[in-house]
């Protein structure tokens, strides 16, 4: 039998280290001291003090390699919610985190920390400071949200004190701030084309917006006191600002912010929805032949249109959780972060 290495509690891999939340975690995790090995399909950059693993999170030999010697696994990759692939979904989300806990048992990893999604509740109707002990949506709003509850769950299942493997899902909501590459530029994208005159609804819906620094702080925690005789074993946990803003609020902010004008004219939620469905209807028929894809899907106009904002007691209260940076000051660090999306650039 080959011997293992008793793995250092300082080393630590992050999968999808590549990525917009992965690389702000390792930043901070090595400004901790931590080692870092990072594991992505797509090496993006290089940094200091940090191993790069290139592969594919299916690839369990590969894994293997990034989990050497590794204590605490973040297991960050996803892809992205818009490709709309469902058997990509199904193939990374589910398949590969089967994969990625069969490697740390093989590795000797002890804590898996997996970042999950609020949404894996969200099923287009009204959440408002929604709890962790809500069901998970039994028609999840995507094919994204559909695989991130498979995923979730495998992980939760796979935490076993006596095996010595804890794990803990850290669940975001609209994860924002510099080098996001989904909500600013699509958002800058839909204003540059002229598609964000519009509100839909009556503007007042509250939703969580979660500063990219304080998704970080949530998962260190997470990491720090997910120990044996801990409640966070097998757990779940809102991470969010805890500051719920409106969404038109919100968006308005950052449009303002870049230079563009804050949409002003209402149309009816239900009317827009139904344009929506229509259009990704059509779509999905005519996708052998032509791929379109509308800036409103159904499930962006319900994210839009709906009240979906999270509690984080829990976080509070098992982890100490508080976030660091808030809103106010988030959007003003994202803004400045975007010099090339602001109008006229
Ligand atoms: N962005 C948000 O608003 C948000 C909110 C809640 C949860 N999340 C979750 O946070 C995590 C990170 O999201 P993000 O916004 O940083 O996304 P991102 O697309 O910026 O990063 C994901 C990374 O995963 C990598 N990846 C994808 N498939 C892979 C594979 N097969 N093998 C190895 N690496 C692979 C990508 O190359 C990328 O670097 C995801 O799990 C996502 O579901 C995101
Ligand atoms: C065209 C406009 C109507 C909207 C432009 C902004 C949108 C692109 C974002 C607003 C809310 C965002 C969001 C996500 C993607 C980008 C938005 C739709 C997620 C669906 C990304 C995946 C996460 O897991 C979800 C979560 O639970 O946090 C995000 C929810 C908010």
């Amino acid at each position: 039998m080959a011997t293992r290495t008793r793995p250092s509690s300082k080393r630590c891999a992050v999968i999808g280290g590549s990525g917009f939340l992965g690389r702000h975690l390792l930043e901070r995790l090595v400004d901790r001291g931590y080692t870092v090995n990072v594991f992505d399909i797509r090496q993006a950059y290089e940094l200091p003090g940090v191993t790069f693993h290139r592969g594919d999170l299916c690839d369990r030999q590969a894994l293997l390699v990034a989990l050497k010697e590794v204590s605490i696994v973040f297991h960050c990759a996803s892809p992205a919610p818009a490709s709309d692939d469902r058997a990509l979904f199904q193939r990374v989300n589910i398949d590969g985190t089967r994969t990625v806990i069969q490697a740390c048992h093989e590795a000797g990893v002890q804590k898996l920390i997996l970042t999950s999604s609020a949404s894996v509740v969200f099923e287009g109707t009204d959440i408002k400071n929604g709890r962790e002990d809500l069901p998970y949506a039994k028609k999840p709003i995507d094919y994204y949200t559909e695989t991130k509850i498979q995923q979730e769950k495998l992980v939760l299942e796979a935490c076993s004190k006596e095996k010595g493997f804890l794990t803990v899902a850290i669940r975001p909501h609209g994860i924002f701030g510099p080098r996001d590459p989904q909500l600013v530029p699509i958002l800058i994208d839909a204003a540059r084309r002229g598609k964000m005159k519009f509100i839909i609804g009556d503007g007042s819906n509250l939703v969580d917006f979660t500063y990219v620094e304080n998704v970080v702080h949530g998962h260190i925690l997470a990491a720090e006191h997910l120990k044996a005789d801990s409640p966070l074993c097998g757990q779940a946990y809102h991470i969010t600002n805890d500051e719920p803003v409106r969404f038109w609020d919100f968006m308005s902010q950052i449009l303002e912010g870049l230079g563009y004008s804050a949409p002003r004219y209402h149309l009816p939620y239900t009317l827009v929805y139904g344009i929506a469905l229509l259009l990704w209807l059509i779509a999905l028929v005519l996708r052998p032949l032509i791929r379109i894809k509308p800036t409103f899907s159904p499930m962006r106009v319900a994210l839009a249109g709906t009240h979906h904002y999270y509690s984080c007691a829990r976080a509070k209260k098992d982890m100490g959780y508080q976030p660091l940076v808030p809103l106010r000051e988030a959007i003003v660090r994202t803004v400045e972060s975007y010099p090339h999306l602001r109008k006229g650039a």
